[in-house]
């Protein structure tokens, strides 16, 4: 098996009485294409915000090509709770702000499109690329000098026709067609250099052939830039014709894990998931 670019131990998040991800242990290998599916409010999108650091977990760890960098040693009462094999490995807490763990080599897209609707195409990767260089934003709007600018608008303009959106971009983000603006939100996460790409529901709204073009796109960029890609999805042709493995959730819970076909053919997430999907 390939070396762990991410590795989940032990990871629970609890919102009040709401337990979002429950004990989640999980492996992303180097180079693979890996899917977390399951209904909805399963805690899907909550484990992708801990892996980034928008959460800090209730419990557990988050390991990136090997190095811990996400940890929590519960307090109080959630000690007596969580005190388990572990308990004793976690002696502080670390917690990564979003933009650290960015520059760490993880990018990610959101369910939502979050991009800056009234900037050009070209102007919304370039300021991701400013982000990840200079890690500053006065730096990043003043202090570039001439040399280091006219870099990154030449890598802007390679990124545009790797990812073939060199002919719209001097358009407005928000006039694009739904689909191009997907692909755009996944070329400005690609603009911070990313090992590792999470994209939370990227086919989310699209039609069957944007869903079949967005399909092919995620393949070829795992091959173009040498990813990692970990994707949330509720669109099963998409998750089953290009993971390498699924992981699936239920009710904050992994029940399974396997091959598109071992998935596919599980009744156990046949019963909670995709039987459901497909009557839906
Ligand atoms: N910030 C929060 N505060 C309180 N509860 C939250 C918060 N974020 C998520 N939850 C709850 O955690 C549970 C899991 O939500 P989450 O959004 O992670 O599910 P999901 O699997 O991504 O769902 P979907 O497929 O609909 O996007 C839900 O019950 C949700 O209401």
């Amino acid at each position: 098996m390939s070396e762990k670019i991410l590795r989940l131990e032990n990871i629970t998040m609890q919102f009040g009485g709401v337990i979002a991800v429950n004990n989640m242990n999980l492996e992303v290998g180097e180079g693979e294409i890996v899917s977390l599916i399951g209904p909805n409010g399963a805690g899907k999108t909550t484990a992708f915000n801990v892996i980034t650091g928008v959460y800090q977990p209730t419990n557990g760890a988050v390991w990136y090509r090997g190095e811990k960098i996400v940890e929590n040693y519960p307090q109080g009462k959630m000690r007596k709770l969580y005190k388990g094999e572990h308990a004793g490995e976690y002696t502080h807490a670390l917690a990564p702000t979003p933009d650290k763990i960015t520059r760490m080599g993880m990018a990610r897209t959101f369910q939502n499109i979050r991009l800056w609707k009234d900037q050009t195409v070209f102007d919304n990767v370039l300021t991701a690329m400013h982000c990840r260089a200079t890690c500053n934003l006065l730096t990043a709007t003043f202090h570039l000098n001439r040399q280091e600018e006219a870099r990154q608008r030449q890598r802007v303009e390679e990124l545009l026709a790797e990812v073939n959106l060199s002919d719209v971009s001097g358009e407005k983000a928000n006039s694009l067609p739904y689909g191009k603006q997907r692909r755009l939100e996944i070329a400005r996460a690609l603009a911070t250099d990313p090992q590792l790409l999470l994209l939370d529901e990227p086919a989310a709204g699209m039609n069957p052939q944007e869903t079949d073009e967005l399909t092919a796109f995620i393949g070829e960029i795992r091959t173009k830039f040498g990813l990692t890609v970990f994707l949330i999805e509720h669109h099963m042709d998409l998750v089953m014709d290009i993971s390498d493995r699924i992981y699936v959730l239920d009710f904050g819970k992994l029940i399974a894990d396997g091959t598109p076909a071992e998935i596919q053919n599980n009744q156990r997430v046949i019963d909670a998931y995709l039987g459901v999907a497909e009557d839906a």
